[in-house]
């Protein structure tokens, strides 16, 4: 049996497959409440096999979304509306995860296809943005935030916990906190953003703080017998990634002793000059296991793992626990489905499609294909 298709269990949470469908923003809310779309996106990426389906950014306050389509958790009526969400993946046999972030000086974007850049300022769709210190991101992203006060910071830090509490009473099994990709937490660890001379800024602990208070914080109110995990940037392609690295592994094993029971290895995006090699297929997987192994603690990565074997490579050369796929899933909701005929499962079908589609699958195939059982 393919590594990639053994179970995975965290806690008390088991995974069907180490296949997991990472967060991908759909856009598609209005005031954060998610649709008819969000229910048939993840619905229909539950049924293509992933052990695990992760909801995309959600805000943990309305300035902390990234465009005004993004999801949020800060009121009971976003949370009643993702609990039929969590309860349809579930269903499918997947485990329900979800992503809550704050974009910091990123927020108050367009859409992408709309020009993914800061709306105007006299736009009114577009909000105040905050951030560790008065320091824009640049490119397109140039509006400069407020730097935050210390009430701001314990009030972001608070949203973070009662973000976290409705998604475990919404049904959700699987928390991964935003600290990756430039967001408000990564700008915190950042000394490019992050140029505060409090007890926030300067030394690696106080740009550490926010991360480990925000994920002690989370972890009080998480159950215990839940994965609670975060995706954080540990590399920024600055040409200063082994200083980054090593920082970053310290930063991951004071969060396993704050109760972090998984890191999603990614990239900072603190900058827009990074160079990320796209064109090396599964770049990120070396660095997920320099993680795994120095910081001792479970993880997931991504990135371009391109096809059946790259993604099987991963797992059983153990680079990383979990292989997160996205963008081949939106081409291709059954993804799992491929990936395991690829890789030669028995009964690929019956592996990791619901019956509806599984038993017609299996069977009456054409000649010189698995016979009809
Ligand atoms: C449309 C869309 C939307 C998002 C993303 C990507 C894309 C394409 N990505 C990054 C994503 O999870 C994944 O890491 C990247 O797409 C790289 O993996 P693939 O090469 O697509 O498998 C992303 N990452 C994240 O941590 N939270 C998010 O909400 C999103 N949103
Ligand atoms: C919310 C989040 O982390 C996402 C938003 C969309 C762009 N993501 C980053 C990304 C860059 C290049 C290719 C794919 C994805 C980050």
């Amino acid at each position: 049996m393919p590594r990639l298709f053994s179970p995975f269990q965290l806690k008390s949470v088991t995974l069907r497959n180490r296949i997991a469908v990472p967060p991908m923003c759909q856009y598609s809310a209005v005031d954060g409440v998610p649709n008819a779309w969000h229910l048939a996106h993840y619905t229909g990426l539950a049924r293509g096999g992933a052990g695990l389906v992760i909801v995309e950014a959600t805000g943990v306050s309305p300035e902390g979304r990234i465009t005004p389509g993004c999801l949020g958790l800060w009121n009971d009526a976003q949370a009643d509306a993702l609990a039929p969400i969590a309860a349809a993946i579930a269903g499918t046999g997947a485990v329900p995860g979800i992503q809550i972030g704050h974009a910091g000086r990123k927020a108050s974007a367009n859409l992408p296809w709309e020009g993914d850049d800061h709306i105007a300022e006299d736009d009114a769709r577009g909000w105040p943005t905050l951030a560790p210190s008065a320091i824009a991101f640049g490119g397109g992203l140039s509006k400069l935030p407020r730097e935050m006060t210390l009430d701001d910071i314990k009030r972001v830090q608070a949203d973070f916990v009662a973000a976290a509490e409705r998604a475990r009473d919404a049904g959700f099994k699987w928390l991964e906190l935003h600290f990756a990709h430039g967001y408000l937490a990564q700008s915190f660890f950042s000394a490019y953003s992050n140029q505060r001379d409090d007890q926030y800024g300067g030394s690696f602990d106080n740009r550490a703080r926010f991360l480990l208070e925000t994920v002690a914080a989370v972890r009080a109110v998480w159950p215990a017998e839940l994965p609670l995990t975060a995706r954080m940037g540990v590399i920024e392609y600055d040409g200063h990634d082994e200083e980054t690295l090593a920082e970053s592994i310290e930063l991951v094993k004071q969060m396993r002793e704050q109760g972090l029971d998984l890191l999603n290895v990614s990239i900072n995006f603190v900058i827009p000059t990074g160079v990320v090699p796209w064109g090396t297929p599964s770049f990120l997987a070396p660095i997920a296991q320099r993680v795994r192994n120095e910081a001792g603690i479970a993880v997931a990565v991504g990135w371009c793992v391109d096809g059946a074997e790259a993604a099987e490579a991963i797992v059983a050369q153990q680079q990383s626990d979990l292989v997160m796929i996205g963008r081949a899933h939106l081409a291709n909701p059954h993804y799992p489905y491929q990936l395991a005929q690829e890789l030669g499962v028995e009964n690929p079908a019956w592996a990791t499609l619901p019956a509806p589609y599984a038993h017609w699958l299996a069977r009456y195939r054409g000649p010189g294909r698995a016979s009809a059982q």
